[in-house]
């Protein structure tokens, strides 16, 4: 089942979900399959992220060709961060540039499998993790290589997190269309650009061991959110070095998921 979540142009929040199967309605221009709602259009006026998370956990170096680009060691275990939920922006919606970002060029995409929990998630074992997942959706780990670095005095956090820098979406695929989260290609296009291609047979920590390692110990909501790494190309381990600039699209197109796509901006002066 595919679910999406978006607003009308009355600002009522709707959920496409699937009442039966063929049933299908057109919103906005695109054809959705199953609505609850009962009209045949239904004027959207945006899309939102189909899920507001309430943890949102990032692994950092999660595959190995990106950790190979990085030069960075293959990590002994998972490279965790936080996201604050702020940071969530919906499909469509602008990436924001920071103004604190005002020593360069610095803010660099990540396509990345987001992973939604669906009941708490405490202290499961390998083999059952994956009994608690409601779906997976695509998600942009946006990130400001300075602050990330030496603005960020060895934690990786601020230059994870400002306004707009986790775009999700655009629909949330449950569990049971995915039965093997191993199995998908995960790209990234930058203005029509390929700028990463990878696959999620290359994690080094699959997903079930991931939710296994992140729930020792600590309860995983549901609606936890955990965007799991991304697959070699992002902008700042090339030659030269590929930053986003404002009136860039960047989109991110996971197998079975869809694109979730997203405009660059520059943020407003405050002067
Ligand atoms: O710090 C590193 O070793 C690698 C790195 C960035 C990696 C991510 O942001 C990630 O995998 O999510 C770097 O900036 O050098």
């Amino acid at each position: 089942m595919k679910i999406a979540r978006f607003l009308d142009t009355h600002c009522t929040v709707h959920y496409g979900i699937p009442i039966d199967a063929g049933h299908a309605r057109r919103l906005g221009g695109h054809l959705y399959e199953g609505l609850t709602e009962t009209a045949d259009e239904i004027a959207v006026a945006r899309w939102l992220a189909p899920i507001v998370p309430v943890n949102v956990y990032g692994i950092g170096l999660n595959y190995r060709a990106h950790a190979e680009e990085t030069g960075a060691a293959i990590p002994a275990n998972p490279v965790v961060f936080m996201k604050p939920t702020t940071a969530i922006t919906d499909p469509g919606a602008p990436i924001i540039l920071p103004n604190a970002c005002e020593h360069g060029p610095e803010v660099d995409y990540e396509a990345e499998l987001a992973v939604v929990i669906g009941r708490t998630a405490h202290d499961v074992p390998v083999a059952s993790a994956l009994d608690y997942v409601l779906g997976y959706t695509c998600a942009n780990d946006i990130s400001a290589r300075r602050w990330q670095k030496e603005g960020g005095a060895g934690q990786w956090i601020r230059g994870k997190s400002f306004d707009s820098f986790c775009p999700l979406g655009p629909v949330l695929v449950t569990a049971d269309e995915i039965p093997d989260p191993q199995a998908l290609s995960v790209i990234c296009t930058l203005n029509g650009e390929r700028v990463q291609t990878g696959h999620t047979s290359d994690m080094i920590f699959t997903i079930a061991e991931l939710i296994a390692f992140l729930s020792r110990d600590t309860r995983l909501l549901p609606g936890t959110v955990i965007i799991t790494g991304t697959p070699p190309g992002v902008g700042f381990a090339r030659t030269p070095p590929l930053f986003l600039s404002a009136g860039d699209r960047v989109v991110v197109e996971i197998e079975t998921i869809g694109a979730l796509e997203n405009p660059v901006e520059q943020a407003r002066s405050l002067a």
